[in-house]
C-alpha cells in the first residue's frame, strides 16, 4: 500500500544531516563527566612512570631468592620515596604497593612469603623473575592518545583524563535550545487559567528531555496564537542552535507555526510524517537556526522529542546522532494490524518466569493522555503496515528509562 507520508528514519536522517555539531569550549575536568570530546586527550606523562611493585614485599635479584634464601636488607623504598642504591647480589630492598622498583632488582617477594629478621629476610617460597613487577608504560605511554575525539565521557574516562595528567578538556559546548510553547489557551502551571484554557505542560516536560539528553534548554515565553507574536519571539532564535516549538504544527486554523515563521524568512524542510503520535511533525530553518516544530498534543511532543530531538542534540553535541536505540521484547498481548503511520505504544514492562522482557501496551493510545505516558516503561515500535502479532511475538522497543526520560 502506499505511503505518501515521509518515513521517520528518512525524517530522522534528514534532521542530523542539516546539523552540525556546536564549537569547541574548554571546561575543567571536573566538568567534563557527560560532556562529548572535541578533541582527543593525549597522555602527557607514561604510566606507570617506571617499573613499579605490584604488591607489599621485598624487591630481590631472582637468581637471590630460591626457597630458603637469607637476603641482606640493604634498604627500603616506599610509594614516593624511591631507594637511591642498587639492589646486590644477596640483597633485598623493603618496598611497598606502588613503589620504584630499585636498580638492580628484577622481582617482589610478596611480603606473605617472608620471614623477616634482624636486617634480613628469609625467603620462603622461590621467587620468579619479573613477577609482582608493573612495568613501566604497562597503562599508557607519554604522548599517546588515551581519548578520542567525538567519545561521550564517562567517569571512567574522566579518571584516565586526569591519570594522565590532563587538567582541561576540549568539549563541544552544550546545545542551546530554544522551547516556544504556543496557543491561546495555555497558561502556565499554577497561572490563572483563562475560560476553556489548558495548563502548559510541553515546554516543562521538553526542558527536562533537553536536560536528560545534554542540551541546555531555554524556555521562551509562550506565544499567542498570532503571527505577528510568534514571528516576534522567533526572532530572536539566533541565539539558539535549535529552536524547537510546539503546537500550531497542524491544519487548523489557528496552527500557525509555519505561517507566522514563514514572514521571517523560515525554509521548510519537510511537514508530515508517517509517525504515530507526531504526524504534523515540521522541520526547516530559520536563517542559520534550525527549526524543529513538534505537535501540540503533549504525547505526542514528547514522544517525537525521544525520536528526533534526542538524536538531534546528540549531533548537535558532537555524536553521530544514531536512531534511538531500541530493545528485542516479547510483546505480552496480541498486537492488532498497523496503518500507514510508525506506531509508539506506550507500554509497561515486565519480566516473565525464564528471565524474558515483556511489553504491555496500555489499551488506549490517545495522544493527550499525559498520565499513560508517564506511567510507560517503553514505547513498542509498530513499523507501517506491520501485520498482527499474536501475544509472545517479538517486537522492538525503545526503553525510556535508558534514556533519563
Ligand atoms: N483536521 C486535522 N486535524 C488534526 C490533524 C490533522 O491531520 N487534520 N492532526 C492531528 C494531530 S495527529 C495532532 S498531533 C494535532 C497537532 O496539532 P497542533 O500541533 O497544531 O497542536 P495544537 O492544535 O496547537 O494543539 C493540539 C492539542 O495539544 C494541546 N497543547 C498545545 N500546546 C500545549 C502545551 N504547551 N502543553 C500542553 N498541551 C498543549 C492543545 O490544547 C490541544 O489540545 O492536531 C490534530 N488535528
Ligand atoms: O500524531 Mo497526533 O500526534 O496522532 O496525535
Amino acid at each position: 500500500m502506499a505511503n505518501d507520508l515521509l518515513a521517520v528514519e528518512e525524517a530522522r536522517a534528514r534532521i542530523i544531516a542539516a546539523l552540525t555539531p556546536t564549537a569547541a569550549e574548554t571546561v575543567a575536568l571536573a566538568d567534563g563527566a557527560g560532556r562529548v570530546l572535541a578533541r582527543g586527550v593525549v597522555a602527557r606523562l607514561t604510566q606507570p612512570p617506571a617499573d613499579v611493585s605490584a604488591m607489599d614485599g621485598y624487591a630481590v635479584r631472582a637468581a637471590d631468592a630460591p626457597e630458603g634464601a637469607v637476603l641482606r636488607m640493604a634498604g627500603a623504598a616506599p610509594a614516593g620515596r624511591p631507594f637511591a642504591g642498587r639492589v646486590g647480589p644477596g640483597e633485598a630492598v623493603r618496598i611497598f604497593t606502588g613503589g620504584f622498583v630499585p636498580d638492580g632488582a628484577d622481582a617482589i617477594l610478596l611480603q606473605e612469603d617472608a620471614s623477616p629478621s634482624d636486617g634480613a629476610v628469609r625467603v620462603n617460597e622461590t621467587v620468579q623473575a619479573g613477577r609482582w613487577i608493573r612495568r613501566r608504560g604497562l597503562d599508557f605511554a607519554e604522548g599517546t592518545q588515551v581519548l578520542p575525539a567525538r567519545r561521550k565521557l564517562t567517569a571512567r574516562d574522566i579518571g584516565l583524563a586526569a591519570a594522565s595528567n590532563n587538567p582541561w578538556l576540549a568539549v563541544h559546548r552544550r546545545p542551546r535550545v530554544g522551547i516556544l510553547a504556543t496557543g491561546d489557551e495555555i497558561a502556565l502551571p499554577g497561572d490563572p487559567i483563562p475560560p476553556g484554557g489548558i495548563v502548559s505542560s510541553n515546554a516543562h516536560a521538553l526542558a527536562a528531555l533537553v536536560r536528560a539528553a545534554g542540551g541546555e534548554p531555554v524556555v521562551l515565553p509562550i506565544a499567542p496564537d498570532d503571527t505577528a507574536a510568534i514571528a516576534d519571539v522567533a526572532a530572536g532564535a539566533h541565539a539558539f542552535d535549535l529552536l524547537v516549538t510546539t503546537g500550531g504544527a497542524s491544519v487548523g486554523d489557528h496552527d500557525l507555526i509555519q505561517q507566522a515563521l514563514g514572514g521571517e524568512g523560515f525554509e521548510l524542510g519537510f511537514w508530515k510524517i508517517a509517525m504515530r503520535p507526531g504526524k504534523p511533525l515540521i522541520w526547516g530553518r530559520l536563517g542559520r537556526t534550525p527549526v524543529l516544530g513538534l505537535p501540540g498534543n503533549p504525547v505526542s511532543a514528547l514522544v517525537c522529542g525521544v525520536v528526533f530531538l534526542i538524536p538531534a542534540i546528540a549531533r548537535l553535541s558532537g555524536l553521530e546522532g544514531a536512531p534511538t536505540p531500541t530493545r528485542r521484547v516479547l510483546t505480552a498481548v496480541p498486537l492488532a494490524q498497523n496503518d500507514r503511520r510508525a506506531d509508539h505504544l506506550r507500554a509497561a514492562l515486565s519480566v516473565d518466569a525464564q528471565g524474558r522482557m515483556l511489553v504491555t501496551p496500555a489499551p488506549v493510545q490517545d495522544s493527550s493522555m499525559l498520565a499513560t505516558l508517564a506511567r510507560a516503561d517503553a514505547l513498542v515500535m509498530r513499523a507501517p503496515f506491520a501485520p498482527a502479532l499474536p501475544a509472545g511475538a517479538e517486537v522492538e522497543a525503545i526503553i525510556l528509562a535508558e534514556l533519563g526520560v
